[in-house]
């Protein structure tokens, strides 16, 4: 599906929910479902990644119910879930794949797991290799480097695994593993990556034991079912917080948005590149701090983002580059060589899709340098079938000269369905 996206003829004005965090969406199903009792979930992301979720939930035996806004989750245990029929599809989910695999690497049952074509060609040797190191059994593509996976599960032993990757996937995957293990495992990551697993893991009455960037966890610990509030995702927060940056005389409150420091770090820049934000509301949901967030146009400057700070805001790395073509200044973003490998090459697609609009970027080995203020143009740009390109350029189209024209953008309702819809409403002020 093709979407026309037109210049803004003014300010951006208004008060939007996000939708739910996909990350912690994604966590809530599959920890009620391993849990003793009823999860119920509130505020979880109806997108494309988390429904695979829930369906593939449903194909291992755990009934789950949605009930007007809220999923209810009937689950019994570990154990609990059964040998599934058919192959497991996770469609364009790497957050499903990988935590699914370290679930039923501890489950004495034969597993098929499958997903799109983006999918098979991300790496999976990531988790598998650990996942092997637990005495997991495990094949598939290249030897379980890719998609196809074959698991067959059962009698894991804890390991503690020094990660290459500061990855939430690889660390949660590992954790869940080694749930069902035997003794304690834990891994230890190059730097901080988000930490919703283990902030629910806790929720459900598991203890995690964490000790700056070292995380473990006993084996053989009961999940308890409790109640799971989702907040807005900061995620897809960041595509009206770059619009109302970037586009004059505009002003835009975010209800509800997930602050977890660990997701924070495009706060971070917005700030360093003197974005007008104010950060009010605060309070806590499930673990998680929350708030509402108020961003206003104002002067940008180019910034250097680099190390620790990346896993921050790994995700967010396509909108900074559209921020970065209106900042003043030269961007260079730097140490984010993981984008290579997410749903598309984000550093190779950011770079050709921005030039085809007239933007001033490069790519680098690691990342990509950007210079501003480059006033964008129309045109025809490719999403490649990934949420953050296909959103990041929709942004483009409100301040180009012309209509920007994005293909594959059904893509959008991986992370943030209603998107168009949230940018038209705040369009009409
Ligand atoms: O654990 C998660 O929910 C996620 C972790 C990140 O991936 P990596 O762990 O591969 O960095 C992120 O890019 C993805 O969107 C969601
Ligand atoms: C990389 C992403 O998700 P996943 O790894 O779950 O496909 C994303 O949402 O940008």
């Amino acid at each position: 599906m093709d979407i026309h996206v037109e210049r803004s003829q003014q300010g951006l004005i208004g008060i939007i929910k996000v939708p739910g965090d996909k990350s912690i969406s994604h966590r809530a199903v599959m920890f009620g479902a391993l849990a003793e009792g009823t999860t119920e979930v509130t505020g979880f992301l109806k997108g494309e990644d988390c429904l695979g979720t829930i369906r593939c939930m449903r194909q291992l035996g755990v009934e789950i119910v949605e009930e007007n806004d809220k999923i209810i989750v009937n689950g019994k245990g570990i154990s609990g879930l059964q040998e599934p029929a058919a192959i497991l599809d996770v469609g364009n989910s790497g957050t499903t794949i990988r935590l699914l695999a370290g679930i039923l690497a501890s489950l004495p049952h034969a597993f098929v797991l499958v997903g799109d074509e983006s999918i098979a060609k991300r790496p999976m040797a990531r988790v598998t290799g650990p996942l092997k190191m637990m005495n997991a059994f495990i094949d598939g593509r290249e030897f379980g480097q890719y998609t196809p996976l074959f698991i067959r599960g059962g009698n894991l032993r804890g390991i503690h695994y020094v990660s290459p990757v500061a990855s939430a996937q690889v660390k949660s995957a590992i954790l869940l593993a080694g749930l069902g293990a035997e003794g304690v495992t834990t891994v230890t990551e190059p730097a901080k990556s988000r930490d919703h697993t283990e902030r629910m893991l806790r929720a459900f009455g598991v203890e995690v034991n964490e000790d700056d960037l070292t995380v473990s966890v006993a084996g053989g610990q009961v999940l308890k079912a409790t109640k799971v509030d989702v907040p807005g995702d900061i995620s897809s927060a960041a595509f009206p917080l770059v619009a109302g940056a970037i586009v004059p005389d505009s002003e835009i409150t975010l209800e509800n948005v997930g602050i977890n420091p660990t997701r924070t770090g495009i706060l971070d820049v917005l700030t360093a590149m003197g974005a007008d934000i104010q950060i009010t509301e605060e309070a806590t949901a499930s673990g998680e701090p929350t708030a509402s967030i108020k961003v206003r146009t104002s002067e940008l400057k180019g910034t250097t983002i680099s190390g620790d700070l990346i896993p921050r805001l790994i995700d967010e790395i396509p909108a900074i580059a559209v921020l970065a073509t209106q900042a003043h200044g030269t961007t260079i973003i730097k140490d984010a060589q993981e984008l290579k490998v997410k749903e598309t090459n984000r550093i190779d697609v950011m770079v050709t899709q921005l030039k085809l609009l007239g933007a001033d970027i490069e790519a680098t080995e690691d990342g990509m340098k950007i210079v501003g203020p480059v006033p964008l143009k129309g045109g025809v740009v490719q999403s490649f079938g990934d949420h953050r390109i296909g959103m990041s350029l929709a942004l483009c189209g409100l301040i180009a000269d012309d209509t920007v024209t994005i293909k594959d953008a059904e893509a959008i309702n991986v992370s943030y369905p209603g998107f168009f819809e949230h940018l038209e409403q705040l369009k009409q002020g």
